[in-house]
């Protein structure tokens, strides 16, 4: 099946000169959806993941269930705020705004062997923020999975040292 064709360019949104990729249209798909599902787990391979980490929003779409196929746990990264308990925070920019991510801080244990998941990789400032919190607390990211790349934004250049793989280049 070919996803690219489930995904809908939005030109300037959400402001001028950004050509915004929308997901909604994969979603809605029932074959479209099981099917981006079954592909991300497929990135994921063979490892070993004790907690996947979705970003805040559209990462919680795939997210959780990837950590039930992969029998992990899922921990929500979310923008200021909204975590009710104590938390970490890291500041970044990302293709059109910045902002400021937060974890709780019991969410990871040292040693835990961790997959973020997020929709879209464009500049990556939101996943390199993500892996630093992930770092900070000792965990060690064995991947950053996203359903698309917008390869021409260089996302990659932000996340050396880590894997990473997504599912859709453009
Ligand atoms: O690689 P970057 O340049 O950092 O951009 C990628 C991020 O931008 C989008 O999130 P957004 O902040 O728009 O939030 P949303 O998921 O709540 O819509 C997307 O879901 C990624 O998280
Ligand atoms: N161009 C884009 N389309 C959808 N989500 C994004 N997140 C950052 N840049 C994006």
């Amino acid at each position: 099946m070919d996803l690219k064709k489930f995904v809908r360019d939005v030109p300037d949104f959400p402001k001028d000169g950004i050509l915004f990729k929308d997901l909604t249209t994969l979603w809605k798909s029932p074959e479209a959806l099981k099917e981006a599902g079954k592909k991300l787990l497929e990135l994921v391979d063979n490892h070993q993941i004790d907690v996947v980490i979705g970003i805040e929003s559209r990462g919680f779409v795939f997210a959780p269930m990837m950590a039930v196929e992969l029998q992990a746990g899922f921990v929500p990264v979310r923008k200021k705020g909204k975590l009710p308990a104590q938390t970490l925070q890291a500041e970044y920019a990302l293709e059109y705004g910045t902002d400021v991510l937060e974890i709780h801080t019991d969410a990871i244990k040292k040693g835990d062997r961790v997959l973020i998941h997020d929709d879209v990789l464009a500049t990556g400032g939101t996943a390199a923020a993500v892996v630093e919190l992930v770092q900070r607390m000792g965990g060690e990211v064995v991947q950053c999975n996203f359903i698309m790349e917008l390869g021409f934004l260089n996302g990659r250049g932000k996340l050396q040292g880590v894997p990473v793989a997504a599912l859709l280049d453009y």
